[in-house]
C-alpha cells in the first residue's frame, strides 16, 4: 500500500507548523528567503571560480615540424584564417610584398633563362641531343627561386626576335626591384644553397653541437612582419616612415608599369618552348604568380585569402603564434603554435620546444620523391622526410606527444603522376605497383606507418591526413578533425594533472 503525499516524512518535515500564527509565518519566510540567497550567492561563487579556472586552463601547444617547404608555414596561416580570422586579416598587408617578390622572381628566372639561351644562341653552341644527364633537369629545380644554368636541349634552334630583345629590355627594372624586396624582407627571402648540416636530424646530437650548427637565434619574433606593417606598429620616426612608404610606392610603381610585358613574356611561344626543353617546371614550384600577373601587378593590390596562403617566404627560426580561436569546438581556448624552419641548418634549434608540447603537425611534401633538397643537391627530399619523421618518433620527449602526419603536396603529386613522371624510377622500392594516385598515396603511407611503429619507443596511434595545404577549403575540414584529436588528448592530459 502507498503512502498519500502528507505522509511523505519530506513533504511533512518542510510545511509550515500547523498552528503557525501570522508573525511566525512572517519570520519563517524571511528565514528561507534568506538561505536562498545564501544558497544562489554559494552557486554563483561555484560558477565564477569555474569559469576562471577554464580561463586560466593551460594553452593547446602545437608544434608543426617538417623539411623545408614541405608546407607548415601554409598550414599555420589555414589554422589562422580558419580559426582566428581577425589574426588572419591583420596580416594580409604584410604578406603583399612577399607575393610581389614571388611575382618578380618568377620574371627575372625566365629572363635570366633566355639571356642565357640568347647569348649561347648567338654564339651557337652545339649542343648533343643524348646529353639529358643535366642536374637541373631530373631534379625539376624550382626556376623561380634557384636560376640554373642549364642550356636547353635539343630540338630546333629558337628563333629569338627583336620582341625579345624589347622584352629584356623593358623588363629589367626587375632585377634592382627584386633586390629591393629582398632587403626589406631579410635573410628569409632567400632560399639557401648549401649548409654544414649534413644531418637530417641535428637536433639529436649533443648540446655543444647543436648551438654550434644552428643558422641563427631561436625563438625570432615576426621581424619581417613588424617591419613591413606600418599601420599596426607605428614604432618608427615620421621620416622612417615616409621614406619607406616613398620606395613601396616605387616599388608597387615598377611593378605595375611591367604589367603587360611581364604576360607577354609569360605567353610568348618561344618562351614557353624553352622552359619546356630545359624541363624548368616553373608553374610548379612554390610562390608561382605568373598566371595571376593581371590581378597581382596593380597599384591597388590587394593580397587574397589564396595568394597569402600560396606565397612563399621561408621562415627564420621559431616563430611562435598565439591565438584564441573564435568558434569551432575550443571557441575560447588559447592555441599556441609553433612554426620552425625547416632547412637542415634550423632543426637544431627544434629540440627546446619538444618539452610539455600537446601535438606535433609532421608535413611531408609526397610530391618530391624526385627532388632534391635546395640546401643539400645530394639528398632526396623523400628521403630526408623519411629520416626526420624517424628522429621524430623515436625521441623520447615526445614518446607520450601525439603526431599527426600531413602527406602534403597531394595536388602536386597527381599533376605529376598525370605528366607520366615514374615513382619507381626514383623510388625502386615502388616497383611495379600502379602509378597512380590511389597506389602512391598508400604505398607513401604505409612506409611512414612502418617507420612509426619501429621507431616510436612505446605504442602510438598513427594519424594521417592526405592534404593540399593551398586548398583552404578542404584544408579547413581536415583542421576541424585535427583540432577534435588534439582537444581529446589535451583534455585528457589536464586530467591527469
Ligand atoms: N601546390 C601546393 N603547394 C603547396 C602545398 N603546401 C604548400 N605549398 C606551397 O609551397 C611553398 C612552401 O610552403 P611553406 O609553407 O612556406 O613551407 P615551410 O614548410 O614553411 O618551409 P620553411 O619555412 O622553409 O621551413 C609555399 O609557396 C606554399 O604555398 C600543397 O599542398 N600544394
Ligand atoms: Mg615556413
Amino acid at each position: 500500500m502507498g503512502r498519500s503525499m502528507e505522509e511523505d516524512p519530506l513533504t511533512l518535515a518542510m510545511s509550515p507548523p500547523p498552528n503557525e500564527t501570522p508573525e511566525e509565518r512572517q519570520a519563517r519566510e524571511a528565514r528561507e528567503a534568506e538561505a536562498q540567497r545564501i544558497s544562489d550567492e554559494i552557486d554563483e561563487q561555484i560558477r565564477k571560480e569555474k569559469e576562471a579556472r577554464r580561463k586560466k586552463k593551460r594553452p593547446v601547444k602545437v608544434l608543426l615540424l617538417g623539411q623545408s617547404e614541405s608546407g607548415k608555414t601554409a598550414t599555420l596561416k589555414n589554422f589562422q584564417l580558419t580559426y582566428s580570422k581577425r589574426e588572419f586579416a591583420e596580416e594580409r598587408d604584410s604578406w603583399r610584398a612577399v607575393i610581389q617578390l614571388n611575382l618578380v622572381r618568377n620574371v627575372n628566372a625566365i629572363l635570366d633563362a633566355l639571356t642565357q639561351e640568347m647569348s649561347a644562341s648567338s654564339v651557337s653552341t652545339p649542343v648533343s641531343p643524348n646529353d639529358s644527364d643535366d642536374d637541373s633537369i631530373d631534379d625539376h629545380t624550382h626556376i623561380a627561386t634557384v636560376p640554373k644554368a642549364a642550356p636547353a636541349k635539343a630540338g630546333p634552334k629558337l628563333k629569338f626576335g627583336e620582341k625579345h630583345r624589347v622584352l629584356k629590355l623593358r623588363l629589367s627594372p626587375l632585377q634592382r626591384i627584386q633586390k629591393e624586396l629582398e632587403k626589406r624582407l631579410g635573410a628569409g627571402s632567400l632560399e639557401p644553397d648549401s649548409t654544414d648540416v649534413t644531418s637530417a636530424a641535428p637536433f639529436e646530437l649533443p648540446a655543444s653541437r647543436k648551438r654550434a650548427l644552428q643558422e641563427f637565434s631561436i625563438n625570432s619574433n615576426n621581424g619581417w612582419k613588424s617591419a613591413l606593417l606600418r599601420t599596426v606598429r607605428p614604432a618608427r620616426p615620421e621620416s622612417d616612415q615616409t621614406k619607406k612608404k616613398d620606395t613601396e610606392d616605387e616599388i608597387t610603381e615598377v611593378i605595375a608599369s611591367c604589367r603587360e610585358d611581364m604576360k607577354a613574356i609569360w605567353e610568348d611561344p618561344v618562351v614557353r618552348e624553352l622552359l619546356n626543353r630545359r624541363k624548368a617546371r616553373i608553374e610548379d614550384s612554390p610562390g608561382f604568380f605568373l598566371n595571376d600577373a593581371e590581378r597581382v601587378a596593380v597599384r591597388s593590390y590587394q593580397p587574397t585569402d589564396d595568394d597569402v596562403i600560396r606565397a612563399r617566404l621561408r621562415t627564420l627560426g621559431v616563430q611562435e603564434y598565439r591565438f584564441v580561436f573564435d568558434h569551432g569546438r575550443t571557441v575560447g581556448q588559447t592555441w599556441h603554435m609553433f612554426d620552425v624552419g625547416g632547412t637542415r641548418s634550423s632543426r637544431a634549434a627544434w629540440y627546446p620546444y619538444f618539452d610539455d608540447v600537446d601535438a606535433i603537425i609532421f608535413l611531408a611534401p609526397i610530391s618530391c620523391f624526385d627532388e632534391k633538397l635546395a640546401e643539400d643537391r645530394h639528398v632526396n627530399r623523400l628521403e630526408d622526410s623519411y629520416l626526420l619523421w624517424r628522429s621524430v618518433c623515436s625521441t623520447k620527449l615526445l614518446s607520450r606527444t601525439q603526431i599527426i602526419l600531413f602527406l602534403n603536396k597531394c595536388d602536386l603529386l597527381q599533376a605529376k603522376l598525370m605528366r607520366g613522371v615514374r615513382i619507381r624510377d626514383h623510388v625502386p622500392s615502388f616497383g611495379e605497383r600502379r602509378n597512380d594516385l590511389p597506389t602512391a598515396t598508400r604505398y607513401f603511407q604505409q612506409h611512414f606507418k612502418e617507420i612509426s611503429r619501429q621507431f616510436s619507443p612505446v605504442p602510438r596511434p598513427f594519424y594521417v591526413h592526405l592534404t593540399s595545404v593551398i586548398d583552404i577549403k578542404s584544408t579547413a575540414a581536415t583542421l576541424g578533425a585535427v583540432e577534435e584529436s588534439i582537444l581529446r588528448d589535451h583534455l585528457r592530459r589536464a586530467d591527469l594533472m
